[in-house]
């Protein structure tokens, strides 16, 4: 990235976004967890299947298992349930009482639902002929032992634990996710729940950003709270940038006397990557990197520092879990509303969607959260438009909400 001496200079979004992407590399750290606790990881090795699955030949069906022959009635011998273990032996022509999930004798080659079945004491008549294998689930059909279950990198969706579970496993090696450090800043910053002396506001920014992470499935997140203290900054900052992979400071960021996340990180060696983005909100965005420690400095502003994490810092959180979406969704809809934008800045603004078409929220100011508390989605505005008129095509960002 260039370095510029121009205290107006700003990185346009693209060269922020490209400069996050390139600077973060996948964590590929590795930790066993039991499976119920690794919803939104990634397998870090290939896991075979120790079962077979199912392990038995499976009834599809509450009905009668056949052992069929060139007739449509059959002699009722026995009834096997599920969880059963015994093995009725059918000769041709004879039939078994069965239901969904039961094991299917090896002498059994069809089952047929109980709707298509007449049945009269001991002898049932079938609707019509079926073929052999019919509603019978084939042992080993999902996955065989000894067979790739899931291949290394896959998500551990709700289904694939669900299927690990299902052969038995109860526990995964995946990729760690990274440790989080939240830093807030602020002698203004009074914690919710406290009296409000005049001058002060109740801190929001970590809750939020801590939901935000926590929606994405990150949990391993520390909060630290600072006052506006240069030497209490640096002090936090190079404790939480040795400890963590990830820290996300917000406010004091800006040139402001008391603004001291900037001074401290420079102290500290942070490596600059990007300082100052051409964008609204979000403006004094600060990006660096510590060895493998990533920093961002969002602005103070709640609103910007919202918009930030999610243009930025999910961009971050991807990489560093190696998926290979790494940007959110951005569809095209049709504006419900008109908007002037002023100034040359490219502007993130708080939105509802509604499949198709977008509602351009009032009160788009950096420092109010209220509309983004109804928002579903960012309308993204380029630098060179200045109206958005209704039924505009507009470009739009849908949230992790
Ligand atoms: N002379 C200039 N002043 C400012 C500029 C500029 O270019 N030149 N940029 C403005 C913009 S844009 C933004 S955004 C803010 C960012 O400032 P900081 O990142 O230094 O943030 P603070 O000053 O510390 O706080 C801004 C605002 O946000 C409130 N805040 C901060 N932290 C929290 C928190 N954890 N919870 C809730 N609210 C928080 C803080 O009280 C302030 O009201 O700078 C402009 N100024
Ligand atoms: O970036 Mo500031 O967020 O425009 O208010």
């Amino acid at each position: 990235m260039p370095r510029h001496n121009d205290i107006y200079y700003m990185v346009t979004i693209n060269e922020a976004v490209n400069a996050v992407k390139n600077n973060i590399s996948p964590l590929f750290k590795e930790e066993t967890k039991p499976l119920e606790r690794c919803g939104g990881y990634y397998l870090s090795k290939d896991i075979v299947s120790p079962v077979n699955m199912p392990p038995f030949r499976q009834s599809a069906m509450d009905g009668y298992a056949l052992f069929l022959h060139d007739n449509l009635s059959y002699t009722l011998i026995d009834e096997v349930k599920a969880g059963d273990h015994h093995r009725p032996a059918l000769k041709p022509g004879e039939a078994i009482r069965i239901f969904t999930g039961a094991p299917v004798p090896e002498t059994a080659n069809a089952v047929m639902m109980q709707e298509k079945v007449v049945v009269d004491g001991s002898k049932i008549t079938i609707e019509n002929y079926v073929p052999e294998g019919h509603n019978i689930r084939p042992m080993g059909e999902q996955v065989k032992t000894g067979e790739l279950a899931l291949k290394k990198g896959t998500k551990l969706t709700p289904a694939a634990i669900g299927y690990l579970t299902s052969l038995g496993i109860t526990e995964a090696q995946v990729y760690k996710k990274p440790t989080i450090a939240l830093i807030t800043t602020g002698n203004e910053l009074v914690e919710a729940g406290e009296p409000l002396p005049y001058g002060k506001i109740y801190e929001s920014n970590s809750k939020m950003l801590l939901n935000a992470l926590y929606n994405l499935k990150f949990y391993d997140v520390t909060i630290h709270k600072i006052a506006d203290d240069y030497i209490q900054t640096k002090n936090k900052l190079e404790t939480v940038i040795s400890n963590n992979d990830l820290v996300i400071a917000t406010g004091g960021i800006s040139v402001g006397d008391y603004d001291f996340v900037g001074k401290a990180l420079k102290e500290l060696q942070v490596k600059e990557v990007f300082y100052k983005v051409k964008q609204k909100p979000g403006k004094p965005l600060f990006f660096g990197k510590k060895e493998d420690t990533a920093i961002f400095a969002l602005p103070g502003n709640p609103a910007a520092a919202l918009s930030c994490f999610y243009a930025y810092v999910y961009i971050a959180l991807q990489k560093m879990m190696n998926n290979d979406t790494i940007e959110l969704p951005r569809i095209k809809a049709r504006s419900m509303s008109e908007f002037e934008k002023r100034g040359d800045r490219p502007q993130f603004l708080k939105a509802i969607y509604h499949s198709d078409t977008v509602e351009i929220l009032e009160g788009q100011n950096s420092s109010m959260l209220q509309t983004f508390a109804l928002s579903n989605a960012l309308v993204f505005v380029p630098e060179d438009v200045s109206n958005i008129n209704i039924n505009d095509e507009l470009e739009v960002i849908l949230l992790p909400v």
